[in-house]
C-alpha cells in the first residue's frame, strides 16, 4: 500500500522489525518523531526526560541495525529507556509510565522481551552484557535466542567501580561484546572525577585522525568498507580516535568519538561493528542531555527528572507544599552544625541535589565531596575521614547505600569509626518503584554491632537526629528519613541532642500499645482517632532508636498492655525483629503478650504514589486500625452500630 506522505513513520512501527525497511533519511525522521513523542509522554506523566532525549538517535539506530530481542540491548540505569519503550511495543502505554499498574520508568524483564535486563541502579550493564555474551557462547538456553550483547552506559555511570570490574573481565575474556559509552558530559549533576576529565580529553585533544593513524590501533576490527574507501565510511574514520586509550589497554577496540545525534555517523558505525566486530569493542558516542527540547537542554540537571510539565513553557505543575522536604531539613540542619564545627564534612555519591548537599557544597566547598557514582568508595572514604579525625556525614539514598554495605561493615562498623550515615529516601518512594525503595537499611544497619540506628518520625525529629549524630563520636550512627515533605510540625530553632537509645511517649492509653519507628507515626495517630470512636485508646510511643533499643520503654509497654504492635517502614528483619528478640529473651511471651510487627510484605512493591504503595504494604491508618482490632479480637462491625 503506498504511504500517505504525511503519515508519521512512528505510526508504522509497532516493533523494531517494522523499521528494517526504512531508509537512513526515514530513520532520521523517525528519530524526530520519537523525540516529540517522548516529550509529550513525559509532560503528562513526569519522569526522566533529559537522558532519553539524548539517546533518541542512538535508540533508533540500534533498533534499526540490530535485531532485538535476539540481540540484547542493555540500558545502564535505564532511566533513558523511554524512546526504547516507544519503539518496542509499549507506545500506547506511555501514558501510564511510572504509575500504579502502568509501565515502569525503567527496563524490566517482566514487562517486555525487549528488556533483557532490568536496571535502575547504575553501572551494571557491562557485567550483564558480558554475562549474556558468555551464555551465548556456552549455548545457554535463552527464550529470546542469542545474538549480540550491547551495553549502553553513560559517562556518569562509567565512573563506578563496577563498570571497571566488568571492562577488566571482558577485556580478559575477549568475547564479542559491544559497549556504547554515551558521553553527554553530565551525570545528574555535572560529573566529577578524573575519569570524567579523561573522557573529555579523549575528544577534546583528539583531532580527527586519519586512516593511517587509525590503522595503528584497531585496524583488525575495522570494517572492510573503511579500508576499501567507501565514501561515507572514509569520512567516518576521520572522526575516529583509535589507539592508546584506557579502554584499549583493557583489551577493547575503541571507536570514536562519534556524534550521537548524527544518523550518518551512527548508522554506518553500528552496521560495521555488527558485521565485523570479533572481540570486545567500545564505541564512544557524544550526545547532549535533553537534546531537542530547549527547557531540558539548557538546564540538564533540572531536566534529568521532572514532574508533569507544560510542553510550550517547560513549567512544571507542582502541588503547593505546606512543609519543607526532609532533605532540606537535613541539609539546613547540617549547615548549622558545620558553621560551628569545622571538622564536619559531607560526602555524596553523585546526588548533590537529591541529598541536599548542594547547599553544603556552596557554603563549604572544601568540606563537601561528590565522589561520583561510587557508593563503596564513598563509605570507605568517610571511614578514612573519620579515622583522620573529621566528622563525616555520608549522605546517601537508602537504596544506593546497599551498594556500599561491605564497606559499612568492614571499614566503618568493625573499626567503630564515627561515620554519620544520613539515609535519605527511606521507605517506599513512589514513581521509581521497587528498585528505589528504601526497604532494607533498618535491617542491614541495625544488625551491626555498635551501630546506632535512628528514624525520624517528623521533620523536627530529623533536626534532633542531625544534632545527635553530630555529637556522637563514639562510633557509627545512622538516621533515616523519607522522600518528600515533612508533616508540617513546628520546627525548633536548633536540634537537640537525643539520649542514645531512648524513645518518647506520645499518648498514654490502655489495652494496646503501638510502638512506631519512623514516619508511620502520622498514620498511627490517624488510626488512633478511628479507634477512639470504637472506645479503644491505644498507647502510642515513638521508638526513635532501632539500635540500641529502649528496653525500659518496650518492656513497660509489654507489661502494661494486652497487646503490643510495632510498625516501621522497612522489610522484615529490622526494628520489629529486634523488639521480638528482646521480648523473647526477656521471657515476655511466656506471660501471654500478643505481639504483632507491621513490616513490608515479602514482595517487591511496584511503582505507584507512596500512599498507594503503603496501601499495598498494608501500612496505612486503616490497616493499623484493622491490625489493632484483629489482635484484640474485636469483631469489625459497622462503625454506626
Ligand atoms: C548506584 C546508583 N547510584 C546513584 C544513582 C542515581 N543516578 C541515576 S542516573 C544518575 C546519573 C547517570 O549519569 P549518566 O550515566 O551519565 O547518564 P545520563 O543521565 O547522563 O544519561 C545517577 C547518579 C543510581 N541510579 N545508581
Ligand atoms: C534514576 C535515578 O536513580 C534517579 O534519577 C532517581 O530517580 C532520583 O530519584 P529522586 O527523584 O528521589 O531524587
Ligand atoms: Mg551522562
Amino acid at each position: 500500500m503506498p504511504d500517505k506522505p504525511d503519515t508519521p513513520l512512528l505510526d508504522r512501527v509497532a516493533l523494531p522489525a517494522d523499521m528494517k525497511q526504512f531508509s537512513d533519511a526515514q530513520l532520521t525522521q523517525l528519530a524526530q518523531e520519537v523525540r516529540a513523542e517522548t516529550i509529550h509522554a513525559v509532560s503528562k506523566t513526569g519522569g526522566h526526560l533529559g537522558a532519553g532525549l539524548g539517546v533518541v538517535e542512538l535508540t533508533v539506530a540500534l533498533h534499526a541495525v540490530f535485531d532485538a530481542p535476539r540481540d540484547k540491548i542493555i540500558w545502564d540505569v535505564s532511566h533513558q529507556c523511554y524512546p526504547h519503550k516507544i519503539l518496542t511495543g509499549r507506545r500506547d502505554r506511555m501514558g501510564t509510565l511510572r504509575q500504579k499498574d502502568g509501565l515502569s520508568g525503567f527496563t524490566k524483564r517482566s514487562e517486555s522481551p525487549f528488556d533483557p535486563f532490568g536496571a535502575a541502579h547504575s553501572s551494571t550493564s557491562i557485567s550483564a552484557a558480558l554475562g549474556f555474551a558468555v551464555a551465548r557462547d556456552l549455548g545457554g538456553n535463552c527464550d529470546t535466542g542469542h545474538g549480540d550483547a550491547i551495553a549502553v552506559i553513560g559517562d556518569g555511570s562509567i565512573s563506578a567501580g563496577m563498570a571497571y570490574e566488568a571492562l577488566n573481565n571482558a577485556g580478559h575474556l575477549g568475547k564479542r561484546l559491544i559497549v556504547i559509552l554515551n558521553d553527554n558530559e553530565m551525570s545528574i549533576a555535572p560529573p566529577t572525577g578524573a575519569m570524567s576529565s579523561y573522557l573529555t580529553r579523549l575528544y577534546a585533544e583528539a583531532p580527527f585522525q586519519d586512516l593511517k593513524a587509525a590503522a595503528k590501533g584497531a585496524v583488525s576490527f575495522l570494517p572492510e568498507p573503511f579500508r576499501e574507501g567507501a565514501k561515507r565510511a572514509k569520512e567516518m574514520i576521520k572522526g575516529m580516535t583509535v589507539g592508546g586509550t584506557l579502554f584499549e589497554e583493557l583489551g577493547f577496540s575503541y571507536v570514536g568519538p562519534i556524534d550521537g545525534h548524527d544518523m550518518d555517523q551512527l548508522l554506518p558505525v553500528l552496521r560495521t561493528v555488527r558485521q565485523r566486530a570479533t572481540g570486545p569493542i567500545l564505541i564512544h558516542v557524544l550526545t547532549k542531555k535533553g537534546k531537542g527540547y530547549r527547557h531540558a537542554e539548557h538546564a540538564p540537571d533540572k531536566g534529568h527528572a521532572r514532574g508533569k510539565f507544560d510542553v510550550a513553557t517547560g513549567e512544571q505543575k507542582k502541588a503547593p507544599s505546606n512543609a519543607p522536604s526532609y532533605t532540606k531539613v537535613f541539609a539546613e540542619a547540617l549547615l548549622q552544625h558545620a558553621a560551628e564545627d569545622p571538622q564536619i564534612c559531607a560526602v555524596t555519591a553523585a546526588m548533590p541535589d537529591g541529598t541536599g548537599l548542594d547547599l553544603f557544597a556552596e557554603r563549604y566547598p572544601s568540606r563537601c565531596f561528590d565522589v561520583g557514582i561510587a557508593e563503596q568508595h564513598g563509605v570507605t572514604f568517610c571511614a578514612g575521614l573519620a579515622a583522620g579525625g573529621m566528622k563525616p556525614f555520608c549522605a546517601m539514598y537508602s537504596t544506593f547505600l546497599q551498594r556500599g554495605y561491605d564497606q559499612v561493615v568492614h571499614d566503618v562498623a568493625i573499626q567503630r569509626l564515627p561515620v554519620r550515615f544520613a539515609i535519605d529516601r527511606a521507605g517506599l518512594v513512589g514513581a521509581d518503584g521497587a528498585t528505589h525503595a528504601g526497604s532494607f537499611d533498618i535491617a542491614f544497619m541495625a544488625n551491626l554491632p555498635g551501630m546506632v540506628v535512628m528514624a525520624a518520625a517528623d521533620e523536627a525529629e530529623l533536626k534532633h537526629m542531625v544534632a545527635t549524630a553530630a555529637a556522637h563520636d563514639e562510633g557509627p550512627i545512622a538516621f533515616r528519613y523519607p522522600r518528600g515533605e515533612g508533616e508540617g510540625v513546628e520546627m525548633p530553632e536548633r536540634g537537640r541532642v537525643l539520649e542514645i537509645g531512648k524513645g518518647r511517649m506520645i499518648q498514654e492509653g490502655k489495652t494496646v500499645a503501638i510502638l512506631s519507628f519512623g514516619t508511620r507515626l502520622g498514620e498511627v495517630l490517624k488510626a488512633s482517632e478511628a479507634l477512639r470512636a470504637r472506645g479503644i485508646t491505644p498507647t502510642i510511643a515513638d521508638a526513635r532508636f532501632a539500635k540500641p533499643l529502649d528496653r525500659d520503654l518496650i518492656l513497660r509497654l509489654a507489661r502494661d498492655h494486652e497487646a503490643l504492635i510495632t510498625i516501621e517502614e522497612g522489610a522484615v528483619g529490622g526494628f520489629g525483629s529486634h523488639v521480638a528478640q528482646l521480648l523473647s529473651d526477656e521471657g515476655v511471651f511466656d506471660h501471654g503478650l500478643k505481639y504483632r510487627s507491621m513490616v513490608f510484605p515479602d514482595t517487591f512493591i511496584d511503582q505507584a504514589n507512596p500512599s498507594d504503595m503503603y496501601a499495598v504494604a498494608g501500612m496505612n491508618a486503616e490497616d493499623i486500625e484493622a491490625k489493632v482490632l484483629t489482635v484484640l479480637g474485636v469483631q469489625v462491625l459497622d462503625k454506626q452500630a
